[in-house]
């Protein structure tokens, strides 16, 4: 049997309001999904990602970390075990701070955050190399601030410093939403790579039904904070454009 990164057992949450926001979910992610997650606007797919990584907190019901409950962890205890790349380039990197450092920084999770000039000269030739890799020129702004690159530069730099100390969930909330079709397709393509060759557990939330359809080896579908369809690897490579436009009532 396989073992189950993440489980989430009945939760519920209900807004001061009264409004119910996730309705008694129940989902379990085995080590090595990859599951892209769609979704009319509203229907609690961020809700859903806000209550694994602790940024709210359920109003009932559970939720687990390889085996390990987490639902009173607060979401710097939970972000251990996290890496999360959120639509708005802006998320997720700190903009003053250089690409070198931001990306040490990220190599801190799990660590001390003792941050020493040594350690950014000993590292910035494996961040050079990290870069050239992805090939969108991104090493050539080692000492360039975030807040300075360009929507594209600055979500591949999000999703490295995501996935630089492999996560054991690692959690896409509309991550190419903001650019521009091609830039997209290649943040798409960089990563799915990341995820096949470090064995990732992801959970993907996309509009773009076409990335839904070809990546992830698991598919969920979204509605009133319920799981309306979860479908698996052996019926996914079946499913249309067609099916997916008529999972949305
Ligand atoms: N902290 C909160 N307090 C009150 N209501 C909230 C809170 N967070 C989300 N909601 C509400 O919960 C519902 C689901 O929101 P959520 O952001 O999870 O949807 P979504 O599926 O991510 O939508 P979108 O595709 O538009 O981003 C919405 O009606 C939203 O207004």
């Amino acid at each position: 049997m396989s073992e189950k990164v993440l489980s989430i057992r009945d939760g519920l949450k209900e807004t001061e309001a009264g409004m119910t926001i996730m309705n008694h979910l129940n989902l379990e992610v085995d080590s090595g999904d990859f599951i892209t997650i769609l979704g009319g606007n509203g229907a609690g797919k961020s809700t859903l990602f806000n209550s694994i990584s602790g940024n709210l907190t359920l109003t009932s019901g559970e939720v687990s970390l390889n085996g390990t409950t987490v639902t009173h962890l607060k979401e710097e205890e939970r972000a251990k075990f996290i890496g999360r790349v959120f639509q708005d380039p802006k998320q997720g990197t700190a903009p003053r701070m250089t690409v070198a450092e931001n990306l040490l920084l990220a190599s801190k999770r799990n660590k001390k955050r003792k941050f020493a000039i040594r350690r950014l000269k000993e590292n910035k030739e494996k961040y050079t190399e990290l870069c050239k890799t992805i090939g969108n020129g991104l090493e050539k702004h080692l000492d360039t601030p975030a807040g300075h690159l360009s929507g594209g530069q600055r979500q591949v730099l999000s999703l490295l410093m995501a996935t630089l100390e492999k996560p054991d969930l690692l959690l896409l909330d509309e991550h190419t939403a903001a650019l521009d079709p091609k830039t997209a397709h290649q943040l798409m393509e960089l990563t799915n790579d990341l995820i096949q060759e470090n064995q990732l557990t992801c959970l993907m939330i996309t509009h773009r039904m076409e990335d839904a359809l070809k990546y992830g080896n698991r598919l969920i579908v979204l509605e009133n904070g319920q799981i309306k369809k979860d479908i698996p690897e052996n019926e996914k490579y079946k499913l249309t454009m067609e099916d997916l436009l008529s999972f949305f009532s």
